[in-house]
């Protein structure tokens, strides 16, 4: 049986410390050391001087502003999110809410060509702009991956971005759309003391890695060692890189998926756009040869994509899904026994 867990919200505080940054135009060696304690210790990170192209983020921002400020009811054609297309406050189909509208697609492009006729009256150039955000978002994805496959001294130096950047990968992109604040109580000084509106639940993201654009609003939040939520600043220059659920698996716990929410408290609309890298369903994600040894017995045991996306949909956007994964300590011993002997 699956219990929920725990809430780690231990106080109500939040406090402002520093987000870790890479710069992208930083030297090999030093580039993939700092990307792989970046992920060991936070599992997050901020992505500067990278290579997406301002003009593709901002013409999927203008798609986005141009869909969310329809009249509710043309924004219902594309919908309802099950799991894709159009959602207003739903998350997923356990009866998660949240305080915002979204779009939710996958990567495929023949499935992005079909999504877009609900979307937009323009679907041939709607289409374009997201396959091109994609594809952006796919090779910075890899690039980091690849980084940290060097940091990891991982012999296949492509066995993390493979998974992504293979042609049926599972991939997918949300755009979401957090409405302004109306009541002042929740807005200004008080959101700073962690009191106000839930835009998107605390939850880890399933997949490999997450890059996370936002525009100038802020709200997005990361869950420290400690339990404090830390608030992120928005840098729509920048982008946010988030460990997730599979890449802990893979890397046999040695980097750890973040816990994270979004808080709409601003007075002011924030819009993200978030590419979840994955890889393909029928996948094994299993933790990596040379991350496993005596001394650090396999935490996990093999799965599939497929099937961690079923047990991912029958639970809440909470609750830690990769626990149902785990390898009970007693096998653990056996097969550490298994090893000396
Ligand atoms: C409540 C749910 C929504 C979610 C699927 C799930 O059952 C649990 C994980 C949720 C999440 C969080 C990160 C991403 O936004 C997302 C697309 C994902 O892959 O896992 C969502 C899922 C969703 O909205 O369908
Ligand atoms: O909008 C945000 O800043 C966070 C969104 C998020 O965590 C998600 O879509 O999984
Ligand atoms: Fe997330």
């Amino acid at each position: 049986m699956v219990m929920p867990s725990q809430s780690r919200i231990r106080t109500k505080k939040t406090r402002a410390v520093g987000i870790p940054a890479v710069d992208l135009s930083l030297g090999r060696p030093e580039l993939s050391e700092l990307i792989l304690r970046a992920s060991e210790e936070h599992g997050f990170f901020k992505i500067t001087n990278h290579s997406v192209p301002k003009r593709t983020v901002s013409r999927l921002e203008e798609e986005a502003a141009e869909f969310f400020v329809k009249p509710m009811s043309e924004k219902q054609q594309a919908g309802p999110a099950a799991p894709f297309g159009y959602g207003c406050k739903n998350i997923g189909p356990n009866g998660d809410m949240g305080e915002l509208e979204y779009l939710l697609l996958h990567s495929d492009p023949i499935s992005i060509a079909e999504r877009s006729t609900t979307i937009c009256s323009d679907p041939s150039n709607f289409s374009s702009v997201v396959n091109d955000y994609i594809g952006s978002a796919r090779q910075l994805t890899c690039v980091i991956l690849d980084l940290l496959a060097e940091g990891l001294w991982l012999s296949d130096k492509y066995a993390l971005s493979g998974l992504v950047r293979d042609r049926q990968s599972d991939s997918l992109l949300r755009i979401n759309h957090y409405p302004p604040a109306k009541d002042v109580k929740n807005s200004g000084r008080d959101r700073d003391r962690g009191s106000g509106r839930v835009g998107f639940g605390e939850h880890s993201d399933p997949q490999i890695l997450t890059l996370l654009w936002s525009n100038d609003v802020e709200g997005l939040q990361m869950c420290q060692h400690d339990g404090l939520w830390i608030p992120v600043p928005p840098d729509p220059n920048a982008f946010y890189v988030m460990v997730g659920d599979a890449l802990q698996a893979l890397t046999n716990g040695r980097l750890k998926s973040v816990r994270h929410r979004a808080m709409a408290n601003s007075p002011k609309p924030r819009l993200s756009m978030v590419y979840f890298g994955a890889p393909r369903l029928n996948a094994w994600i299993s933790p990596l040869p040379e991350l496993v040894s005596p001394q650090s017995p396999a935490l996990y045991r093999p799965f599939t994509w497929g099937e961690y996306k079923k047990a991912m949909y029958s639970l809440r956007l909470s609750d830690s899904r990769l626990d149902l994964f785990k390898i009970q300590s007693s096998n653990k011993i056996a097969s550490r026994i298994d090893c000396i002997v």
